[in-house]
């Protein structure tokens, strides 16, 4: 032990600082098991409902996080004491049954990590293949929700999710957003061992710069998510995989870089889908679908779809354009813009341009990401 060490432990006298945190601790569980039962007053309040689903209230949630937040002094960081948080309330809704959560699986994804952070651990995470299988099963009521990605701060729109909107009645129930930190993992002991990388396409795009520079050599493989490269790279010498913490602890595969994403703050967002609107929160988000075709095409389309914005001053945080599948050329604008849907100055602007178009849809109102 260094000298610096003893000394600060000769200066705390250890036991009875050891004392003080075993009260403490007394104290917390006794509030978080008080605080469990006036949940589960709320929830026999909410009557005799038929799921978890039922009973649990996003907006709520989001209002408890940011007083949370709000009033955090430290030392512990503001995400850290939201996690804390965000795991007692996922605890006190799990009384009455857990969460069934779909996610684009398989297990040790992003994806799944992004299901932890916005739910908690009390709910069941349910992997599925695809997006496509994500939406369905979600509509099927096999999962009360679903969560997908839908963008990346590098790579940009994940369309699959935006064209699933197109056909799928589901709604937009929250965003998440997650910092993600790409590894090399694999078996082998040195860098030179590596003969292919199999990862995500979006993965491999976000690390492009890194393997340039030290795997020029190797052949580069996309596969549907970075848990099957993983699982490949378990499976095959020589093949390395991207991935996460949780993907090498799932795949046994050991870190053979750190951090070998391009950008530091590569990021995504996250969409959460579930069946039914929400109610405000406070700070929301409202997604839109619109299209003109058939009514104001040509020229100034987009013009036009915009104006209602401007006159009640709404703003709009984010446009993107896919085709309509209708026909050639055709367009349908997902919007996203601030505040709720249901509530003024956006119900306003919404009415207007419900009018303008031939395609109008909510596709949800929900609370802004809380990091
Ligand atoms: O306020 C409610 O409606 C509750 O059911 C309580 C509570 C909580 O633990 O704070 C639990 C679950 C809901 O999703 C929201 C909040």
């Amino acid at each position: 032990m260094s000298k610096a060490s003893k000394d600060s432990e000769a200066a705390v006298d250890l036991p009875a600082m050891r004392k003080r945190i075993d009260e403490v601790d007394q104290q917390i569980q006794a509030l978080i098991n008080e605080r469990a039962r006036f949940a589960q007053q709320v929830g026999i309040s909410k009557g005799d409902l038929a799921a978890a689903v039922d009973y649990y209230r996003p907006e709520r949630e989001a209002e408890v996080l940011r007083k949370v937040l709000a009033r955090n002094e430290g030392p512990l960081r503001d995400e850290e004491m939201l996690r804390l948080f965000r795991e007692i309330m996922s605890a006190c809704l799990a009384q009455q049954e857990p969460l069934k959560v779909g996610f684009l699986g398989p297990e040790g994804t992003f994806t799944q990590a992004a299901v932890y952070k916005h739910f908690g651990h009390s709910v069941r995470a349910l992997p599925f293949g695809t997006i496509d299988e994500v939406f369905q099963e979600v509509e099927s009521g096999v999962a009360d929700f679903g969560v997908v990605p839908i963008e990346n701060s590098t790579e940009g729109t994940v369309n699959n999710t935006l064209d699933m909107f197109l056909t799928s009645p589901l709604k937009i129930g929250g965003e998440i957003e997650l910092r993600i930190e790409q590894h090399l993992l694999g078996t082998m002991q040195s860098l030179e061992k590596v003969e292919r990388v199999c990862a995500h396409e979006q993965a491999l795009a976000q690390c492009r710069g890194w393997l340039r520079e030290y795997l020029p050599q190797v052949e580069l493989i996309g596969v549907s998510s970075n848990a099957v490269g993983a699982r490949r790279a378990r499976d095959e010498s020589g093949t390395a995989a991207i991935g996460s913490d949780a993907a090498a602890e799932v795949y046994d595969l050991r870190i053979m870089v750190n951090n070998i994403e391009d950008s530091a703050d590569n990021a995504t967002r996250f969409l959460v889908i579930g069946r039914n609107l929400l109610a405000a929160s406070g700070l929301d988000k409202t997604t839109i679908m619109v299209s003109t075709s058939g009514t104001a095409a040509g020229a100034g389309v987009l013009h036009s779809l915009l104006q209602p914005f401007a006159t009640h001053g709404v703003n709009i945080t984010r446009i993107e354009s896919r085709p309509s599948r209708r026909r050639n050329w055709d367009y349908v604008f997902f919007l996203d813009i601030d505040g709720h849907a249901e509530q003024s100055p956006v119900s306003e602007a919404l009415a207007e341009l419900r009018e303008l178009s031939s395609l109008f849809r909510v596709l949800g109102a929900y609370p802004r990401a809380i990091s």
